[in-house]
């Protein structure tokens, strides 16, 4: 079994990736999926309220809340598969969150930093328009920091391995292929990345 989990921050590349692991008909879980649900039994509006509730269920559940919902979605999804399972795990955000993962799948988890330079990210967001965040330079950094707040720097830092999301679309799709295919292994093969600059 592979369980990855994805973290990076925003516009680095998580939904690619996302979107390239359900093109191979790998399930993927999304932990913001969770909390946008939270939100809608909250009868409140996922689009405005994600961040607010995110908090309230670290405060009411402890700070693995999210995570602790989506481990058995992710057990699940791994049971369902014939042959050697692997589950993409998108969005995580705090060391106890990974710590948890770690606790539930052992060698099995792999941490995959996806990284991007400030600027890059910027850009493709602007393109990408799918909210009105995505457009303000100013927004992104508040976003980022929020995220970094939650303790997201550490998990970049924790990650078993890196990819370099600064080259084409193709490249990065490709990379990611690889480390779905071959887990850590990939990055010798395909000098998926690995080492900081
Ligand atoms: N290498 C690349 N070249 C060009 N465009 C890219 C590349 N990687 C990602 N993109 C595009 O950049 C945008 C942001 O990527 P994506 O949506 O995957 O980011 P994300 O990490 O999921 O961001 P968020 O956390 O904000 O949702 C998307 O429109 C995506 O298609």
């Amino acid at each position: 079994m592979r369980i990855i989990g994805t973290v990076g921050l925003p516009g680095s590349g998580k939904g690619e990736a996302a979107a390239v692991a359900r093109e191979e008909d790998i399930p993927v879980v999304t932990m913001g999926d969770v909390i946008r649900a939270e939100t809608r039994r909250r009868g409140l509006d996922p689009t405005e309220n994600h961040g607010e509730i995110a908090g309230k269920l670290r405060e009411e559940e402890g700070e693995t809340a999210i995570a602790d919902r989506c481990i058995p979605m992710v057990r699940e999804a791994a049971e369902d598969q014939s042959g050697e399972p692997v589950v993409l795990v998108d969005g995580l955000r705090s060391m106890a969150e990974v710590e948890r993962f770690v606790d539930a799948f052992g060698e099995d988890f792999l941490l995959v930093s996806i990284e991007a330079p400030f600027d890059l990210r910027a850009k493709r967001l602007g393109a990408r328009g799918r909210e009105a965040t995505d457009l303000d330079r100013e927004k992104l950094r508040e976003r980022e920091e929020r995220e970094l707040g939650f303790g997201m720097g550490e998990v970049i830092d924790a990650a078993d391995l890196t990819i370099h999301n600064d080259d084409s679309l193709e490249a990065f799709r490709e990379q990611v292929r690889a480390v779905l295919e071959a887990g850590a292994d990939a990055v010798d093969e395909q000098h998926a990345g690995g080492e900081h600059e």
